[in-house]
């Protein structure tokens, strides 16, 4: 079997990243890694002041996840890791160490987003960003390895479903 490949798991912010991404992470019985964790405080600080991350803003953030992956690869090991990974010049950073890299993609209506957002806490992030996070994702495009899942399904489903298209049912660790 071909190892199991770097798993990014993106969305906007609440459509399930972190759920997800640490659900898969047990699952495939690899690391996970929630770039939640990884932002500089600036960044944070940001958008808790409802100020939604520029390009220049989340470069060296992407760039930490990268090179993270990439070290992951180097010692012939699979990751898991929760980013937003908005859009498509982001997506090619974050793949820049490691091109097999497959997205996960929770693509969600919004409306079912903003009611999770509305009934958690989170550490920075306000729901009035969700807009703006919905204005600044790029679709994923042909070319990009990926597998697209809607956040309305159980965690426990997203997973079969993940697991099975990249070829690792569940508990079938490399
Ligand atoms: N598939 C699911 N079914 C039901 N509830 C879910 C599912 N996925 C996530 N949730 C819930 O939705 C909320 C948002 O999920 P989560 O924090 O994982 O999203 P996120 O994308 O990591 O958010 P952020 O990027 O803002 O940190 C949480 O309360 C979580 O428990
Ligand atoms: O690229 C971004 O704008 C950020 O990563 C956000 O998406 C948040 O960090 C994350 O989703 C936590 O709410």
């Amino acid at each position: 079997m071909e190892p199991t490949p770097p798993l990014i798991v993106m969305g906007v912010s609440g459509s399930g990243k972190s759920t997800i991404g640490a659900a898969l992470a047990a699952a495939l019985r690899v690391e996970f890694i929630d770039g939640d964790d990884l932002h500089p405080t600036a960044n944070k600080e940001k958008m808790a002041a409802g100020i939604p991350l520029t390009d220049e803003d989340r470069a060296p953030w992407l760039e930490i996840i990268a090179e993270r992956i990439g070290a992951e690869r180097a010692e012939d090991r699979s990751i898991v890791v929760a980013c937003s990974a908005l859009r498509r010049r982001y997506r090619d950073q974050l793949v820049s160490h490691a091109p097999e890299t497959v997205f996960v993609h929770l693509a969600g209506d919004r409306a079912l987003i903003a009611d999770r957002q509305a009934n958690r806490q989170h550490e920075y992030m306000p729901p009035s960003l969700l807009d703006s996070q919905f204005a600044t994702l790029e679709p994923l495009q042909e070319d990009e390895r990926a597998v697209l899942v809607d956040p309305a399904l159980t965690p426990e489903e997203i997973v079969r479903r993940v697991t099975e298209s990249i070829g690792r049912p569940a508990g079938t660790s490399r």
